[in-house]
């Protein structure tokens, strides 16, 4: 992140940075928000029940600096939580931010934040209400993001036997980009397949749209941020099925990684494909289960629920969740 021309937060002062950051900020719509940025605590109309759900991205943990780019690092912020918030089957209404980072951070860095920020909200019609400011030892991006919901929730807990399985978005490209990048590939360098892998997981953008167009209908619905086998696993947890993944489906959604592992000089690279679309997180691709004869436009069946407890299986075999955990040190 250099942005040598630009003064450092300490420069600025606490004032004078979040002076630069509200001018970014578009004015929210005041029918839904009558108070928006810039006082005490936003106030907001609301119709429906109330949705809430927090999501943060701390530097070295879940991005680097040297190939997150401000504006990138914002759209990402945004798209995990608005990603939840439709996850629950839920319209988003709003974003709170909270930015903490070293006074020698160029001022530029958290205006390239909010500007990314700004637009996913945009894309997903969600306003920015407000946020806070703090000193720190590395960047970090914090959201809370609301929701309002007229019709029932979606819960993970509500797939059912006979349902399908059904995916809108992608899977496991957000991991490949990241194995890009941890072996030192450059985004700008990258041949375009390999870069479009990277932007996935530098700025992930979901399919909103997909996501609202099956929650009447989806019985089950969750956002991949930890991976095919880690979270429909939660779903066929909480719902007392068993899932089995179609092959075909799963190899046609690996394809376009196999140049990737390809490139990463990976011995068996059709394998190591379908090893990410199984267990990569961060694409934050919609997986709902739904009746056979209700897959909406946009979506992709991917599997069967079936009675029993025996989790994620691919031809009879479990799969086994592998994704990323904090705290472990596992990538
Ligand atoms: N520090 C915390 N305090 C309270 N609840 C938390 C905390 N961290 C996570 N949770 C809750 O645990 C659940 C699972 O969290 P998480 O695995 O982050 O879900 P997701 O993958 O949907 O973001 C969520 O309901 C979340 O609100
Ligand atoms: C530097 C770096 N290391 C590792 C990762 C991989 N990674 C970080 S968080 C994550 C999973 C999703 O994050 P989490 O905070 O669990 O999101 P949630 O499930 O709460 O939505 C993954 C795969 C990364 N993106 N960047
Ligand atoms: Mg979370």
């Amino acid at each position: 992140m250099n942005s040598l021309a630009s003064p450092t937060l300490e420069a600025l002062g606490e004032d004078g940075v979040l002076a630069r950051i509200l001018t970014r900020l578009p004015a929210p719509d005041p029918a839904r928000v009558p108070v928006g940025p810039g006082d005490d605590a936003a106030v907001s109309r609301i119709e429906g029940r109330l949705v809430t759900t927090a999501d943060m991205l701390v530097e070295g943990e879940d991005f680097l600096p040297a190939w997150c780019d401000p504006v990138r690092l914002g759209v990402k912020a945004a798209a995990q939580n608005l990603a939840d918030v439709h996850a629950m089957g839920a319209a988003p209404h709003g974003l709170v931010i909270s930015l903490g980072a070293p006074g020698t951070t160029p001022v530029d860095v958290l205006t390239g934040i909010m500007d990314g920020f700004a637009a996913e909200a945009r894309r997903a019609g969600a306003s920015v209400l407000g946020g806070d400011l703090s000193g720190g030892p590395c960047l970090i991006v914090s959201v809370t993001a609301l929701g309002t919901l007229t019709g029932p929730a979606v819960l993970r807990s509500g797939a059912r036997p006979g349902d399908a399985v059904v995916l809108a978005g992608t899977l496991g490209r957000a991991a490949a980009g990241l194995d890009l990048l941890l072996a030192g590939c450059a985004p700008e360098g990258a041949p375009a397949d390999l870069a479009a892998l990277i932007e996935v997981q530098r700025a992930p953008r979901p399919d909103y749209a997909a996501a609202a167009a099956i929650a009447g209908s989806a019985h089950a619905l969750i956002d991949a941020s930890d991976g095919l086998a880690g979270d429909l696993g939660r779903v066929a947890r909480a719902s007392g099925v068993a899932a089995a993944l179609d092959r075909d489906a799963l190899t046609a959604l690996a394809a376009p990684l196999v140049p990737a592992a390809r490139a990463l000089g990976d011995p068996d690279p059709a394998a190591r494909a379908l090893h990410w679309v199984l267990t990569g997180g961060e694409d934050h691709g919609f997986i709902a289960t739904v009746d056979p004869g209700r897959i909406p436009v946009g979506w992709t069946r991917i599997g069967t629920c079936r009675a029993g407890d025996s989790g994620v299986s691919l031809d009879g075999e479990p799969v086994a969740d592998t994704a990323f955990r904090h705290f472990t040190g596992d990538r």
